[in-house]
């Protein structure tokens, strides 16, 4: 795996691997490594040594699967860089490509750092559940400072070679050869002293005030981590360089590192790691995939509808140096929505310069403004963004299926609308697709995909490639009202608000959800995102409203239990935070701060009066289950109808779209954790309390995984498809 050279009287250390793109450290690697060190240590013809990546690029790190493996034994890395910085002849890494992880620590052993310009560096172990193990969280503080180590080492974020030479991390950035520029240092080196540069030697820089920043810090690690344990235990072993010798210091580092190694947390971040890559590689249950399908390239967008939806769209689309057309219905709408896409655009071309990027937007070949739809002839695709109203929609479908050209790509942004009934009003179904962002969707990394009966698997390419363009998760999911994220969604939010009614409060509910890692619960969710917008839904449903049948009870809805609480609300105009009042109380109309609300304490107990139902004390434990166990079932029946074409597809859509804690891995890894036995015996149990609510009875797909024997969770769509080929 490794290859080494000697070349006049250097020897070169070469990461190599003969069948990945990456190089990830084996234990292989590790080995390889250390023979080629001792062979250049021991040899009086080698004077310097260069460790560096085969064709450009260094290295990924260790082998994130070897993480799960029974034999962990391989975990040594830090003695190899140990033995890399004793060394008597000068070591020199040239960084490639990246440097990440165990692949950065090797080169903070090195006596010198040189990167190439383009080259990415950092330590992203926190962002699968562990901390810099091979002795880089004693090393780095060392030789940046402590300020600059925790936070690489705690967000685990990259950084360019530009920000690592200011920071010291790198000795030299070179725009040329790296290699040959590693090697000409080195020979410089030859009989040069050492010992300056060898940075478990040297002490932790000291900060006026080290004891005041750390306890600052902790909080701030602590409030952005969340529940998640890697971040605070990253903060722990750094101050531990603070405080202790280098040697005290990596035992600490070792035993904070076998902590997290086992824990779930780090299990749960690893499988989402891998999760989003898969959900990469698409498959339609018609076998459909990259396989058989390529992307078209898409050298111009529309979107039409300057909503928050749109502009947000509008915004993602220019970052990703797209050329687009932002359509409006008329010149008022639309300099409403020019003033905010180019505020929103100036806000993100502030954060990007911070970055050393920039980003061009008052060129009209990048972006131009409309109303007129004869302005779309030439595009190669077109994102519909317009509220939810199916008419509305096949209207405008209708005019871009005459006006765009035949070989255009027309996409629904919508978050619950059939995509069929949308195509059927063109005459190109085969290129409609549904693209459900998130709000603001300028942030938010989900993309749900959604094709139709009549989608193309180039359509679903097409769209995927966008996604990617555009830095964004792309999954794919089939036709159903809601999709995937808003199907499941439902459920959760219906418990919380039979909570209410028998006896909870919206900040019991939400702090329960929020201590299980929600970033937010459901009602402040509910109040962010406005109470109108389910009222208008419902309304459209004939759930409530004009047309609901008179005599209708209040709590039911074709014989099954209903809340009419959330229309209440809306009726009395409490849509949230817009309006200032919601299930929570804000300081202003607009206000974001949810202060818990006397009103609505009095609004429910009267409620409860009135529809005679005992109010009863309900614990976190029920709270949790009964809005968990509901969306988990959903997800289930989402499995069995074939709506998603594996469990990582839902917990990628829950990770990245719904706030699910991350170190939780997302809700069907969530039930393979808590064991499908125990969420069916909760289910059938709440399920008998209320035999007037579906969403409790089991999926019969989690049952026949229980009859299975609780297969594990990558076994889960091979016993979907026995069943299958049965029937
Ligand atoms: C037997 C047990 C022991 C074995 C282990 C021995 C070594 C022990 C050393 C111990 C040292 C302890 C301390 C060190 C810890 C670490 O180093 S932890 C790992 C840190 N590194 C990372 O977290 C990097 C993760 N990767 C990425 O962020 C990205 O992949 C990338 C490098 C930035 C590249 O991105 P991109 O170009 O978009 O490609 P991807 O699609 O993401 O990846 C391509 C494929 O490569 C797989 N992959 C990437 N990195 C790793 C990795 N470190 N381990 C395993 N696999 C990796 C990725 O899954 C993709 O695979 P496919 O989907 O199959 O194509």
């Amino acid at each position: 795996i490794q290859n080494l050279f000697i070349w006049n009287r250097l020897f070169l250390l070469v990461f190599c691997n003969s069948t990945e793109s990456l190089i990830y450290f084996s234990l292989a690697v590790l080995q390889a490594l250390e023979d080629g060190l001792k062979r250049a240590d021991a040899d009086p013809s080698v004077k310097a040594v260069t460790i560096c990546g085969e064709n450009g690029k260094f290295s990924a790190g260790a082998d994130i699967r070897g993480f799960s493996s029974p034999n962990k034994q391989g975990l040594g890395l830090g003695p190899i860089v140990s033995l890399i910085e004793r060394s008597e002849k000068p070591v020199v890494a040239a960084i490639e490509g990246i440097a990440l992880g165990g692949g950065l620590e090797v080169t903070l052993g090195c006596h010198y750092r040189i990167a190439h310009v383009q080259a990415r560096m950092g330590l992203p172990e926190v962002t699968i559940g562990l901390l810099p193990g091979a002795e880089g969280t004693q090393r780095l503080p060392r030789l940046i400072g402590v300020p600059a180590a925790l936070d690489i080492i705690t967000t685990g974020r990259h950084i360019s070679a530009s920000e690592a030479l200011k920071l010291g991390l790198v000795d030299e950035v070179v725009e040329e050869n790296t290699v040959e520029a590693a090697i000409r240092l080195a020979n410089r080196l030859i009989g040069q002293p050492l010992g300056h540069r060898r940075l478990s030697l040297k002490p932790v820089p000291k900060l006026p005030n080290m004891e005041a920043f750390l306890t600052e810090a902790l909080v701030k690690v602590k409030k952005r981590a969340q529940g998640c344990l890697a971040p605070e235990l990253c903060f722990q072993a750094i101050k531990a360089a603070t405080e202790q010798p280098f040697a005290d210091g990596v035992r600490k580092e070792r035993e904070l590192f076998n902590i997290l190694l086992t824990s779930g947390q780090a299990k749960a971040l690893q499988y989402a790691f891998f999760a989003e890559r898969a959900v990469e590689k698409w498959t339609t249950p018609s076998g459909a995939s990259w396989k058989t399908a390529s992307p078209q390239p898409i050298r111009k967008a529309a979107v039409i509808g300057l909503g928050t939806m749109g502009r947000g769209i509008v915004t993602s689309l220019v970052k990703a140096k797209i050329p687009v057309v932002a359509l409006e219905q008329d010149l008022e709408y639309l300099n409403t929505g020019r003033k905010a896409v180019m505020l929103l655009l100036e806000r993100e071309a502030m954060k990007m310069e911070q970055g050393g990027q920039t980003l061009d937007f008052n060129n009209p070949a990048r972006l131009q403004f409309a109303v007129d739809f004869d302005v779309l002839r030439d595009v190669d695709l077109v994102i519909e963004a317009v509220f939810e109203n199916m008419a509305l929609k096949k209207e405008i479908f209708n005019k871009l299926s005459r006006i765009c050209k035949p070989e255009a790509f027309l996409c629904t942004n919508t978050s619950a609308l059939n995509i069929d009934e949308i195509a059927s009003v063109t005459s190109r179904p085969q290129q409609v697709i549904g693209t459900h962002f998130f709000s603001p969707a300028h942030v938010m990394r989900l993309l749900e995909i959604i094709y139709g009966r009549h989608t193309s698997p180039t359509t679903i390419a097409t769209a995927m490639q966008l996604a990617k363009v555009m830095k964004k998760v792309g999954v794919v999911v089939g036709n159903c009202f809601g999709f995937v994220g808003n199907r499941m969604m439902f459920p959760y939010v219906q418990q919380a608000v039979f909570l209410l009614e028998e006896g909870s409060r919206p900040e019991d509910v939400d702090q329960v959800l929020e201590d299980f890692g929600f970033k937010i619960g459901p009602f402040r969710m509910s109040d962010l995102a406005g109470l109108d917008v389910g009222w208008r839904s419902r309304k459209d449903q004939g759930l409530t409203g004009p047309t609901l049948a008179p005599g209708t009870s209040a709590r039911q809805r074709h014989g099954y239990r209903y809340s009419p609480l959330p229309d209440l609300l809306c009726e009395k105009g409490r849509f949230g935070q817009k309006t200032g009042k919601g299930w929570y109380q804000y300081e202003k109309a607009g206000g974001r701060t949810a202060k818990p609300d006397p009103w609505i304490h009095s609004f429910l107990s009267e409620y409860r009066d009135t529809h005679q139902i005992k109010t009863r004390f309900i614990d976190q434990e029920e709270i949790l289950e009964r809005c968990l166990f509901t969306l988990i079932n959903e997800g289930f029946d989402i499995l069995a109808e074939g709506i998603a074409s594996g469990p990582e597809h839902l917990d990628v859509v829950y990770i990245n779209g719904y706030g699910w804690p991350k170190h939780r891995g997302g809700p069907m890894f969530y039930a393979s954790t808590v064991g499908l036995p125990n969420i069916l015996a909760k289910l059938q149990k709440y399920s008998e309390i209320h035999p007037d609510v579906p969403q409790l009875r089991p999926s019969a797909f989690l049952k026949k995984l229980v009859a299975m024997g609780n297969p594990p969770l990558n076994d889960w769509m091979s016993y979907l498809h026995r069943q299958s080929n049965k029937l």
